[in-house]
């Protein structure tokens, strides 16, 4: 697909000829472009490249963008093509996202035939989800739970689309749409850009709606101790059962979106998720996900989340002293112990035989005792230092190499000599780096300018290590963090001893 070269004036009359509309007045009569009262499109190179800006000052709550459900690409919407629906309707086993993919390429394999085609030619080419990752990105994230994370998303990948091959097949799309490289753009649209609607768990891809770019949620999450489960609704969303109390949680969902489909007026409604200024970026919360998870479903981390999670591991006791849920057990991204790993830890610390004793006072997130707390904190801050020592690179290391990166996104390939510097500092990563994407070290000392593919695959490494240095970072604040309980708590002795032997 044309991606930027899609001609985006053309796009933006056929969406408002398709009544999407920016208008403040749902009556007003269809304008040329479907954008210039609320929104224009603008670019933002360090928040999602291109996104949706405010076209005028926007206060919060007011509705800046709605799209009919005759605009939204569905698989109703898709499968209204006959010959489509004949073939997929022999294939009951795939999933509504292994069918929503298959439609897609469908329409892509129509060309300008497609009624979707000026909507078809604005999706990127490429994306940077987990699941696109070559076997070097996935070994740079160093992170085991990341890489396991990594592989599992691409051999899904994988298993959908061999599934899917015979139906497609069967429609005869083009030999190029067939392929894995195909399918992966495909799920990644879909993982990327579809939002939650009501009749259909696969979603639907919204054209304009799709361009506003993400910020994480600002109120504070509820603590994962309170949540019963939560789930993905294949969608920019995601929603908590909320144990106690519906009406709460309800208020809370509202806070955490800033857009849904509306069944009384039949269109998707956004709304600004605060005040706006002329030219700023007006951004929407998809959901609440750490970096990893953005990563996985998006393609891209944020620098301070925070959402941010760092999961370690846990003595298989420390996980069976209590009965808190293992995903609950993390380092926030400031660094400290959850609530509940806290917990878990101070009773680990506690003997046995006296934990049954103490469990209220753990579970209300109560200090057991000066020796007990230190006890816990040592724990961690030796273990996350243990883990630290196992990566291959330091905090040191991945920043050097961030900045080599940079280096290379904005000059061709380095002369010589900057060469043989950066493969003295990182020999192994650097050279594994070159030797994956097929680049040897050039004899001539000359600057080589990158491919498209290369350059792709630069973006990618870097947001490997971004990845990985955020993750390390949040260990090293742990450290400190339980350092500085111990200090203090060492010099002072001030908690109440609620138990006999911590
Ligand atoms: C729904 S699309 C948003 C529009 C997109 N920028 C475009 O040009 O079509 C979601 C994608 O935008 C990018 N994105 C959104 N928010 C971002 C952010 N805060 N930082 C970096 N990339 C972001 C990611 O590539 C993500 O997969």
């Amino acid at each position: 697909m044309g991606g930027e070269a899609g001609n985006l004036e053309t796009f933006l009359k056929w969406a408002s000829q398709l009544g999407i509309s920016d208008s403040t007045n749902p009556l007003q009569s269809t304008t040329a472009l479907c954008l210039g009262n609320s929104l224009f499109v603008s670019h933002f190179p360090d928040a999602g490249g291109r996104g949706l800006a405010a076209a005028r000052e926007l206060r919060k709550g007011e509705l800046i963008l709605r799209v009919p459900k005759s605009a939204l690409m569905t698989r109703e919407s898709l499968l209204t093509d006959q010959k489509l629906a004949i073939s997929v309707n022999g294939y009951s086993h795939l999933s509504s996202t292994q069918i929503l993919a298959v439609c897609l390429l469908a329409e892509i394999d129509k060309g300008k035939a497609s009624m979707w085609y000026p909507y078809l030619v604005q999706l990127p080419r490429s994306y940077n989800i987990l699941a696109s990752f070559t076997w070097f990105e996935t070994q740079a994230l160093q992170v085991e739970d990341a890489v396991w994370a990594a592989e599992k998303a691409r051999s899904k990948a994988e298993l959908d689309w061999k599934e899917s091959v015979p139906v497609m097949k069967e429609l005869e799309l083009r030999p190029q749409l067939l392929t894995f490289k195909s399918w992966l753009w495909a799920s990644a649209t879909i993982s990327s850009r579809t939002l939650h609607i009501p009749w259909d768990d696969a979603g639907c891809l919204c054209p304009v709606g799709d361009f506003f770019n993400y910020a994480a949620p600002e109120e504070a999450m509820p603590c994962s101790e309170d949540l019963v489960s939560w789930k993905e609704v294949s969608s920019l969303k995601f929603s908590y059962l909320w144990k106690f109390d519906a009406k709460q949680f309800n208020a809370y969902l509202q806070r955490l979106t800033d857009g849904g489909y509306e069944e009384d007026i039949s269109a998707y409604c956004f709304y600004a998720r605060k005040s706006y200024k002329i030219g700023e970026q007006v951004l929407l919360s998809y959901g609440t996900y750490t970096n990893l998870e953005l990563l996985e479903h998006y393609g891209f981390i944020l620098d301070m989340n925070p959402n941010d999670k760092a999961f370690i591991e846990l003595d298989a006791e420390i996980c069976s002293s209590s009965s808190w849920s293992k995903d609950t057990l993390y380092i926030q991204q400031d660094g400290k112990p959850s609530f509940t790993l806290l917990s878990a830890l101070r009773l680990w610390a506690t003997p046995p035989n006296q934990r049954k004793s103490v469990a209220h006072y753990a579970y209300s997130g109560s200090q057991l005792s000066a020796e007990n707390e230190m006890s816990a904190m040592r724990w961690m801050a030796k273990n996350c230092q243990i883990l630290l020592n196992k990566f291959p690179t330091k905090v040191e290391d991945d920043d050097l190499l961030l900045h080599i990166i940079d280096k290379m996104q904005n000059f061709p390939l380095p002369k010589e000599v900057e060469y043989e510097q950066m493969m003295l500092a990182f020999g192994g990563e650097v050279g594994a780096f070159f030797e994956a994407n097929g680049l040897q070290k050039g004899g001539s000392g000359g600057d080589i300018t990158f491919s498209r593919k290369m350059i792709r695959s630069i973006e990618r490494w870097k947001l490997v290590v971004q990845w990985r240095l955020r993750y390390k970072k949040i260990l090293v604040d742990c450290i400190s963090y339980c350092t500085e309980v111990v200090d203090f708590l060492s010099s002072e002795n001030l908690l109440p001893n609620r138990s006999n032997n911590t």
